[in-house]
């Protein structure tokens, strides 16, 4: 019987998704490679919208996917989401699956490391934010910080305190005032920190840049939850910046060896892109 409040994601829905999974060589590897295998995964309305708007957390995944979603967690050292996520959502960033440590396993068994990019240091959290708390009580690892300047004192004192990590890596000020780091260096301080392996889930400004010509090299493979749902003009869109060569309007990037697997009432796509 499944541990109480675990989701489960039994083998035959397991299968498919092999092939778009970290190569199981990683995980035994003594030495980390040079960059971690990067899976982009997200779930979307059939506009393209990851949520109703910017600081709202919108449901999109059925149960099935949920779990298929928490059973990719628990193959990826890491999950990274991008600060516009961790304040709109406050989410537990561990992994719920039955028979990982918390959920009816070992210790921290198969817990993904949550990491937070959050270059100006916008996020507030406190002992009862969810990924705090659930780190506290050994149902996930704690969470790391990416900045780009100094850390406040408290922020660090309690990530600390839970296991937690601060990282700093440069990054240039654009015209908005962002503060834009290189995700080929993001992925660089990863490997450093022993990451194999991270599972990108968002949100908007992360997967456009993730699915721009500049970066998509980087990305291994793509897992889409496609949700029976249209959200509206104003929602979160998965929509990169448009391209041109010539003079023409060219596709953005374009995925292969691509599956669509039907889960409950969704559809999961799965891809890699061009030449990985
Ligand atoms: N449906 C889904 O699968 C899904 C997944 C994640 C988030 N969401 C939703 O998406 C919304 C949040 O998306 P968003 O676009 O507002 O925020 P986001 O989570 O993409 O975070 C954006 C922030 O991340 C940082 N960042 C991104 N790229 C960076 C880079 N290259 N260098 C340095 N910092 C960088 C910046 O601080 C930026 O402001 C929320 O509504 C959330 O619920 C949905
Ligand atoms: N697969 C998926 N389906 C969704 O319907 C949805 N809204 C997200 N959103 C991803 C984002 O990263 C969220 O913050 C986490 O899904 C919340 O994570 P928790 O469950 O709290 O661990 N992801």
């Amino acid at each position: 019987m499944a541990s109480r409040g675990a989701l489960v994601f039994l083998q035959p829905s397991r299968l498919p998704l092999d092939p778009y999974l970290p190569p199981a060589s990683t995980s035994q590897q003594q030495q980390p490679p040079p960059k971690p295998h990067l899976t982009l995964t997200f779930a979307t309305s059939l506009d393209s919208n990851l949520s109703l708007s910017p600081g709202v957390q919108t449901v999109l995944s059925g149960p099935e996917s949920k779990a298929m979603t928490h059973y990719l967690r628990s193959k990826h050292d890491a999950i990274l989401i991008g600060v516009g996520t961790a304040i709109a959502d406050n989410p537990s960033l561990n992994c719920r699956i039955d028979g990982v440590g918390g959920y009816g396993g070992e210790g921290l068994e198969g817990q993904p490391r949550p990491v937070v990019l959050d270059p100006k240091g916008r996020w507030e959290f406190g002992p009862e934010s969810k990924c705090i708390a659930l780190a506290r009580e050994e149902r996930g690892k704690a969470p790391w910080l990416i900045v780009a300047r100094e850390c406040e004192e408290g922020k660090r004192k309690m990530l600390e305190s839970v296991g937690g990590r601060v990282l700093q890596l440069p990054a240039s000020e654009q015209e908005s005032g962002r503060y834009a780091m290189d995700w080929r260096e993001i992925m660089v301080c990863l490997a450093e920190q022993g990451v194999r392996s991270v599972m990108v889930e968002g949100g908007g400004s992360v997967i456009n840049e993730l699915l721009s010509p500049k970066y998509f090299d980087l990305v291994g493979s793509v897992i889409v939850t496609i949700a029976p749902t249209w959200l509206g003009k104003d929602g979160v869109q998965v929509c990169p910046d448009a391209r041109e060569e010539g003079g023409k309007r060219i596709p953005v990037s374009r995925l292969r060896d691509v599956k669509w697997i039907p889960l409950g009432e969704d559809v999961v796509l799965c891809g890699r892109p061009n030449g990985n």
